[in-house]
């Protein structure tokens, strides 16, 4: 269950609920006439009863004893073909009551606006989608279950009473409430009774405890008198809790069969009286009993009913409020037919909810399409941030982004992010094959795959796995090394046909000659590609067409690597950090 400060009323959650199960109402509606039928036969079951007892026994009896196994086992056939279905069919309805919640939550989760992840606490989103769904309906459902197979047969029967005998009825249904509570606060009181004379033994075990570690203490403060006279009150207690245990034990069978006594005589005299009086059968007075106690135990299972309602209600509350979060704003509606990769960047200001510095200030730049260009700064500078507004995931504050000369704000979410192939700091990988991992969510080409990988310096490896290929690579891609798993997210990248591609920090885990491989696998697609690099190395990004320096969520110097050393400003002094 996910932890929640701010809760709605439980009958607000259900009432969210209510959707999913409507779709299926007919599994629900056939689950309730298969328990009515459950209901019908029971109440036959008293009725036999008084058939077999009246008419049976008589010498020349009213029906031949073969009609006894045969009524019997055909109504307990029936009972027991629609008590499955009654089961099987409110099962189903769970079921795809759960899967349509579950799916619903998915979308939910792939909808939400990004600072619904920034605040998600580690595996609630799981929690969300797979556990709460599961768990509250099939408490919901169990109640339903409850309701339903013990409430439809109780109905019926007390129907049956009213009908076979309204007046006993009327009695016991007076009687047997006042006997439940008074047979409840006899039980209350045993356990009363019992928790004191347990919390009792418990202090004399912590007296003896503390006089046993602390008898230094105990000495050198003179304290033996203290200790002994605390000991004895502690015992004295035990000895009293434990008799008045005893007591309330002892009392409360003789209470509990007096009040019993009470109520069944109240029963059996009336019903002995309007035998008398009335014609009443003993046949009679047998199906009465056998209906009122098939209605006890129903209604025994109907009191505990409410328990499970709350529990599945309270983690309901948590999966529906997945629902409640906002999905993703999208305003624009425009499309791309070609995009070669030019960006312009003009005045950027992003800053972040609950932030008290801008992340973005004020951000111009340019990238025309096929360059391959860095950007460096300390660490909070903004290089990051400008990768998120880039693809549409911080919206701006101001400025605007043009791809290709189109302001992306005017453009679907959609058609932006696919220009971009980006292989960020924190490399989300699959649990799935490596083939699919590279082509993600697209049909795979193997060639295209084995060229990427190529590229990536992930070739060799990926030829030594078991099954090459189609190795599975583990939960975020837990078989593989840091630099492995890099590669492949950059192999991900490449394989992506998008004219931009980004790398954040892509090549910080991998060793030189892997660098290097990577690097020239870049070089090829120089001038086809346009390239944007974030590193803190020197040799990743000293390369490029443009250097941007950015500090503060601003380009602060741009040039090549040549003239910024020339410049001998920010970057040289960088450089020479770096060189050091
Ligand atoms: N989700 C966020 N919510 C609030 N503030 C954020 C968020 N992400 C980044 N910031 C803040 O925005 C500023 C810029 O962060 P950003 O990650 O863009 O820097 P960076 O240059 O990429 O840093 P690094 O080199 O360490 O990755 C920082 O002050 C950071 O604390």
């Amino acid at each position: 269950m996910t932890p929640r400060t701010e809760r709605p009323p439980l009958g607000q959650t259900f009432q969210r609920l209510v959707p999913f199960a409507r779709p299926h109402a007919r599994g629900l509606a056939a689950a309730i006439a298969a328990y009515v039928a459950v209901g019908g036969t029971e109440v036959l079951i008293p009725e036999l009863l008084k058939t077999a007892l009246n008419d049976g026994f008589a010498q020349q009896g009213a029906f031949s004893l073969w009609a006894v196994p045969a009524v019997l086992i055909g109504l307990f056939a029936i009972r027991g073909i629609f008590g499955f279905l009654g089961q099987y069919l409110l099962h189903w309805t769970i079921g795809r009551t759960v899967l349509d919640l579950r799916q619903a939550l998915m979308d939910a989760l792939l909808r939400a606006q990004a600072t619904y992840y920034v605040k998600l606490p580690g595996g609630s989103a799981v929690t969300q989608v797979v556990s709460d769904p599961q768990q509250a309906i099939q408490l919901l459902g169990q109640a339903s279950i409850t309701l339903l197979r013990d409430g439809l047969p109780a109905l019926a029967m007390l129907g049956y009473l009213f009908f076979m005998n309204w007046k006993l009825t009327l009695m016991t249904l007076v009687t047997l409430p006042v006997m439940a509570v008074v047979l409840k606060q006899v039980n209350q009181r045993v356990r009363r009774v019992g928790s004191a004379a347990y919390d009792a033994q418990i202090t004399l075990s912590s007296v003896v405890d503390d006089a046993a570690r602390a008898w230094k203490l105990i000495r050198s403060f003179d304290a033996v008198p203290f200790e002994r006279a605390r000991f004895a009150d502690a015992a004295t207690q035990v000895r009293r809790q434990t008799l008045k245990q005893v007591a309330a034990n002892a009392l409360s069978q003789p209470l509990s069969q007096l009040i019993a006594a009470v109520g069944l005589s109240a029963i059996v005299s009336m019903a002995l009286y309007q035998g008398r009086v009335e014609g009443s059968t003993p046949g009679d007075f047998a199906a009465f009993c056998t209906a009122l106690l098939l209605l006890m135990s129903r209604a025994r299972h109907l009191a505990e009913v409410a328990q499970p309602i709350t529990n599945g209600l309270i983690v309901a509350q948590g999966c529906t409020a997945l629902l409640d979060v906002p999905a993703e704003r999208d305003p624009g509606t425009g499309t791309l037919p070609e995009c070669r990769g030019d960006l312009q960047i003009q005045d950027l200001r992003l800053q972040y909810e609950g932030s008290a510095a801008p992340a973005l200030d004020g951000l111009s730049l340019h990238i025309p399409a096929g360059h391959t260009v860095a950007l460096v700064g300390p660490s909070g500078a903004g290089k990051s941030s400008l990768i998120h507004a880039l693809q549409g995931f911080a919206p701006p504050s101001g400025g605007r982004i043009l791809l290709d000369g189109y302001d992306t704000q005017s453009l679907t979410l959609n058609e932006v992010r696919r220009r971009f192939a980006v292989v960020s700091q924190d490399i989300v990988l699959f649990d799935d094959s490596v083939m699919s991992n590279v082509a993600y969510a697209q049909n795979p080409n193997p060639a295209r795959v084995e060229a990427a990988l190529r590229d990536a310096a992930l070739w060799d490896f990926v030829q030594s796995l078991p099954e090459g290929l189609h190795t599975r690579i583990g939960a975020n891609g837990s078989t593989l090394s840091g630099g492995q798993r890099q590669r492949l997210a950059i192999a991900r990248a490449l394989y992506r046909d998008a004219p931009i591609w980004i790398f954040d920090e892509a090549t910080s885990a991998l060793d030189t000659e892997s660098e290097r491989a990577v690097q020239e696998a870049l070089t090829r697609h120089q001038g086809q590609k346009t390239v944007i690099l974030i590193a803190h190395r020197l040799s990743t990004v000293r390369h490029a067409d443009c250097i941007f320096v950015m500090q503060a969520g601003r380009v602060v110097e741009s040039g090549t690597h040549s003239e910024l050393l020339a410049l001998g400003g920010f970057y040289a002094h960088w450089v020479t950090l770096a060189e050091t």
